[in-house]
């Protein structure tokens, strides 16, 4: 493997079917109980030898994605080939078709792609257990981009166990005009939060029971994310978007975690596609994605 000359490893978006958030902790994060859905909108990360650490992006939303070393691709390198003391000479592309800052943790599945093709393109053979590792020293989400399929993320979200998914749910996502940054909406979060006790975050018994036999329609009344007020609060017209999603026939709708991204869940795929198309005609989103799930996790292909 170690004379590889590149590796392309393709991973998946998320959308958090429930998004239960704490109080604020000391160190700034906060607990969760995030249940996460791994769907079949993916970016792919190819790693080649190169004299010096480089990254490039393609994809219509290429120029939104940060080139130097805090593209979380860059990062993993770095933090992989500093544990094995050695050079992280490697040019990244990343072929993305993940929305950018959307809420659908595009750049933690790059992180976790551009981890697994090092690993390999290096011959390191790291054990799932110290990829994991890593990933949660990334960010909250990358471990679950690395693992896919459906998990219950607690702590910060990183602390996964894996969940049963009964069959194949299907999706429509609308992507908004530019993203919603992911701090600015936890500590919206927090300022909506203020004055009121924040219950500890739990999982649905319900919607885990919905997930396992995979009925869309149980599970379209368990859909939950507590950060929707707060991005609905700093970006109002998402709440256009949910509704048109919904006359057009979603069982639900909800924001895909700090969101702009808006996810509708729908009993079949043909539903999915006139919801997509209601969506992308309505004018209350920059394009409406068809999906479905659970999707494997981050894959060499
Ligand atoms: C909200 C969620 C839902 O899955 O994702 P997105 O919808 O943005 O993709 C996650 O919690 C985002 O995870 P991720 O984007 O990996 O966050 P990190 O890099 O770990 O942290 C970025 C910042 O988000 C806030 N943060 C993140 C996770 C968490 N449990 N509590 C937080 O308060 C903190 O302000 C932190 O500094
Ligand atoms: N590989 C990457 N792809 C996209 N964004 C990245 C990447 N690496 C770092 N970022 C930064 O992370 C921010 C959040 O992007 P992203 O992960 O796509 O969204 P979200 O956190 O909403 O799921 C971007 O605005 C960008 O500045």
């Amino acid at each position: 493997m170690a004379d590889r000359k590149s590796v392309t490893v393709r991973v998946p978006a998320k959308v958090n079917v429930q998004l239960a958030v704490g109080g604020a902790r000391p160190d700034g994060f906060h607990d969760l109980a995030n249940v996460f859905l791994a769907v079949s909108l993916f970016d792919e990360v190819t790693v080649t030898p190169a004299d010096e650490l480089r990254v490039t992006c393609s994809g219509p939303d290429a120029d939104q994605v940060p080139l130097d070393r805090t593209n979380l691709a860059a990062r993993a390198a770095e933090r992989l080939a500093a544990r094995h003391g050695i050079a992280p000479d490697v040019h990244i592309h990343i072929a993305k078709d993940i929305p950018v800052a959307g809420g659908m943790a595009g750049g933690s599945a790059d992180g976790a792609g551009a981890l697994l093709a090092c690993d390999a393109l290096w011959g390191l053979n790291s054990s799932r257990a110290e990829l994991m590792e890593i990933c949660a020293e990334l960010g909250s989400d990358v471990p679950f981009s690395l693992a896919g399929g459906a998990a219950l993320g607690v702590g910060r979200g990183e602390r996964l166990s894996e969940l049963p998914v009964g069959g194949t749910i299907h999706w429509v996502f609308a992507v908004a005009d530019g993203g919603l940054s992911t701090p600015a909406v936890y500590r919206e979060f927090d300022r909506l939060a203020e004055g009121t006790d924040v219950p500890e975050p739990v999982a649905s018994p319900d919607l885990l029971e919905a997930l396992r036999t995979g009925d869309a329609a149980a599970l379209a009344g368990t859909l939950s994310n507590d950060l929707q007020p707060a991005a609905l609060s700093l970006r109002p017209s998402l709440a256009a978007t949910l509704e048109t999603g919904m006359a057009a026939g979603a069982l639900a709708a909800l924001v895909s975690g700090s969101g702009p991204t808006t996810a509708f869940l729908t009993k079949d795929e043909d539903s999915a596609r006139s919801v997509a198309e209601a969506l992308t005609t309505s004018g209350t989103c920059r394009t409406a994605r068809v999906a479905h799930a659970p999707a494997p996790g981050a894959r060499i292909v």
